[in-house]
């Protein structure tokens, strides 16, 4: 029988091996896992536990907050509060950072999170998940301000998922590529399933919210009429579609078999750059992305070097198997230098 190595484990083995993951943060990731297993408990649940439905309020984007929005991200605030050498927390379902009281020495690090991903699909069992981001606080022996969470995505010291599926399945970078650890119920252990995973290059699978195709701009349009045209068109090849509407597992899917995942600007809300969150959802995700050898822009830079301007930031997004991804940026490059017919 194959050994079996634990999350513990593993952070220990690449302290190690690797010295680049310290203490502090080897905690924090343990903490962030137990939260998870806590949340994977109550989705379980479900209507037994009285966890379905909305909530009644809304949050700071103007989306109204499911009970399990809200029961995660309390689960994810509480852990890391006494147990997350942590100096504040920011969350989607939050309107402010939340500063981690009382603390000397001050934490080192500064988690991010949007507890509950995929909110729309709670109801109907379908899967979802938690995203988190960590930062490190720069600047000790002072307070901790929203202004210290405005990093660019490069400066992630860690950053990971955890997908509440038909398995539930946390998914990790700490810098030196991306490990997948699979919830034991029996023992209630994270155990490593796949290390150092690979997103293929090429691929023949896109996922995109196909209803918005009439507000999608010229090169999106383009990239998406082309997978179309299949075996006849320009790509010479068949594409198949996915799209589950939780990142997680969309992404989750381009991480296990590779594909490529748009979320792009559309003229809907044209004042706004994109739907998904630049620091809760974009940010962790383009980093796990990269470190499997992947890609992630908003079209026309690489999301990771953009500096956010706000805490709730959003952004175009445009990620996974790297000749694909590469080629949709061509395209928003091209069309930039094209004089508009308008
Ligand atoms: O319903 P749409 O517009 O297709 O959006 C789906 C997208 O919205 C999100 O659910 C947003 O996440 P939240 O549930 O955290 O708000 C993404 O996970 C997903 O990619
Ligand atoms: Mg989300
Ligand atoms: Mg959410």
């Amino acid at each position: 029988m194959t050994k079996r190595i634990s999350l513990t484990q593993y952070l220990v083995e690449q302290q190690r091996e690797h010295g680049h993951i310290p203490g502090q943060l080897r905690l924090l990731i343990e903490v962030v896992a137990r939260a998870c297993k806590r949340i994977a408990i109550a989705v379980n649940k479900g209507a037994l536990g009285e966890v379905l439905g909305s909530a009644g309020s809304e949050n700071v984007q103007g989306e109204v907050q499911k009970k399990l929005d809200i029961i995660s991200n309390e689960v994810l605030i509480e852990a890391n509060e006494w147990g997350g050498h942590l100096a504040a927390m920011a969350s989607e379902e939050m309107d402010d950072i939340h500063v981690v009281p009382n603390r000397y020495p001050q934490g080192e690090y500064m988690l991010l999170f949007d507890p509950l991903d995929g909110s729309s699909n709670i109801d109907v069992n379908v899967s979802i998940g938690t995203i988190f981001s960590v930062l490190r606080k720069v600047g000790h022996n002072r307070g901790v301000s929203e202004e210290d969470f405005l990093q660019p995505g490069k400066f992630q010291a860690a950053a990971g998922y955890c997908v509440y599926g038909p398995q539930t399945t946390l998914v990790l970078t700490v810098g030196d590529g991306v490990a997948m650890f699979t919830l034991d119920r029996e023992t209630g252990s994270w155990v490593l399933t796949s290390e150092n995973v690979q997103i293929p290059a090429d691929t023949k699978e896109f996922a995109i919210n196909m209803s918005n195709m009439r507000h999608w701009d010229e090169p999106v349009k383009r990239y998406i009429d082309e997978c179309l045209a299949g075996k006849e068109g320009p790509r010479g090849k068949d594409f198949n579609m996915r799209w589950v509407a939780s990142m997680v597992a969309d992404v989750h899917r381009i991480l296990t078999r590779g594909g490529v995942f748009l979320y792009p600007w559309d003229k809907r809300e044209p004042a706004k750059p994109g739907k998904l969150r630049l620091m809760y959802e974009a940010n962790p995700m383009a980093f796990l992305v990269e470190q499997a050898g992947g890609m992630a822009t908003n079209g026309h830079q690489r999301i990771m070097d953009l500096g956010p301007t706000k805490l709730h930031e959003r952004v175009s997004v445009i990620l996974g198997s790297k000749n694909e991804v590469q080629r949709v940026t061509e395209y928003h490059l091209e069309s930039a230098q094209t004089p508009s017919q308008e």
